[in-house]
């Protein structure tokens, strides 16, 4: 890595928890090698996902609805745009102290950010992303039958439900963060994958659905002309034979290579597969773009080359 690149971070539901009292001591951990990254000179803008979060607000509020006429029933963008509130709040709180421990006066804030997508987007018809909490196989089929839920097994960790995803095409804000990030503000973008919205006219209408926070990223990343795209989840590297005895941790992936692992069903829908197509849409967009793929605890090393998954161009 450069001395000063421009960085676009994207936080995995690891660095978040799941609920506000996780979430407060789990951001502290996370403000760190964020301001590492700060303190040796980079430019940073920051992502995070809002899965668990964004499906915690919409169960509460639906079970409410039922047992309450006063609790109105909450469409998905609003509770996208409540993730991104509560998050960003705790998120650059902890920026903000972890910035003036260490005697740094820099600006940090939340951009309430709406995403744009094509309201006929095939994914409307097929629900893919994983949201809310993981459940057993049997209360997931209760959630089916009682709720209408679709339910998905996620890789090896329980039954989530599954809603639309359609893809990023524009950042309603972009203008603004861009503005902020020239002036040396911190900024907290595209939350939960920005609030999903088309354009309809002078309007933007919110749609319900989630998008993917990975690809989000990349694409806010090539918005602002960013050098890297780094992906913090939960493990340090990014598999092949994931979860089997011949499992095969990776330190780089061509394009080429990560196109070919692909095909050949290594990563999982819903969770490592979008990191790596992410990986793969940003770092084959322009010629030095790399995007690295590891752990919160390893961002560090990561960042110094000793460790995680790296995704160039050939
Ligand atoms: N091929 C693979 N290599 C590494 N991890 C994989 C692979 N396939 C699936 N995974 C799983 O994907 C998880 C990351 O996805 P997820 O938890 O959805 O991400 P996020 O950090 O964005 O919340 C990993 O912790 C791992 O359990
Ligand atoms: N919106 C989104 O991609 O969230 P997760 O990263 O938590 O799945």
């Amino acid at each position: 890595m450069n001395t000063k690149d421009k960085i676009v971070v994207a936080l995995g539901g690891n660095a978040l928890g799941n609920s506000p009292k996780e979430q407060l001591e789990l951001v502290k951990l996370t403000a760190k090698p964020i301001v590492d990254l700060i303190e040796a000179g980079h430019e940073v803008i920051l992502a995070h996902g809002n899965g668990p979060q964004v499906g915690m607000i919409n169960l509460a509020m639906s079970t409410s609805a039922e047992s309450s006429s006063h609790t109105p029933e909450m469409p998905f963008p609003e509770c996208g745009a409540m993730s991104q509130g509560y998050i960003g709040f705790h998120l650059q709180n902890a920026i903000r102290e972890e910035l003036l421990n260490r005697s740094m006066q820099i600006p940090v804030a939340t951009v309430i950010t709406q995403v744009i997508v094509d309201k006929d987007d095939p994914a409307f018809k097929n629900p893919t992303k994983p949201i809310g909490a993981f459940y057993t196989k049997e209360i997931s089929e209760q959630l089916v039958s009682e709720k209408g839920y679709t339910m998905v097994e996620d890789s090896g960790r329980g039954f989530r439900r599954v809603v639309a995803s359609p893809k990023p095409i524009d950042v309603a804000e972009k203008e603004t963060v861009k503005t902020l990030v020239e002036n040396g503000h911190v900024v907290i973008t595209v939350g939960g994958g920005g609030i999903p919205v088309y354009k309809d006219g002078n309007r933007l209408i919110g749609v319900p659905a989630v998008i993917d926070k990975d690809f989000a990223s990349a694409k806010i990343a090539e918005i602002l002309d960013a050098d890297y795209l780094i992906i913090l989840t939960a493990v340090e590297k990014v598999a092949i034979n994931f979860g089997k005895p011949d499992v095969k941790w990776l330190s780089q992936m061509s394009i080429s290579q990560a196109y070919q692992y692909i095909e050949e069903g290594h990563f999982a829908p819903g969770s490592m597969l979008p990191k790596v197509q992410a990986a793969i849409q940003f770092a084959s967009s322009k010629k030095g773009r790399k995007a690295l793929i590891t752990s919160l605890e390893k961002a560090k090393e990561g960042i110094d080359g000793i460790t995680g998954t790296v995704v160039i161009a050939e």
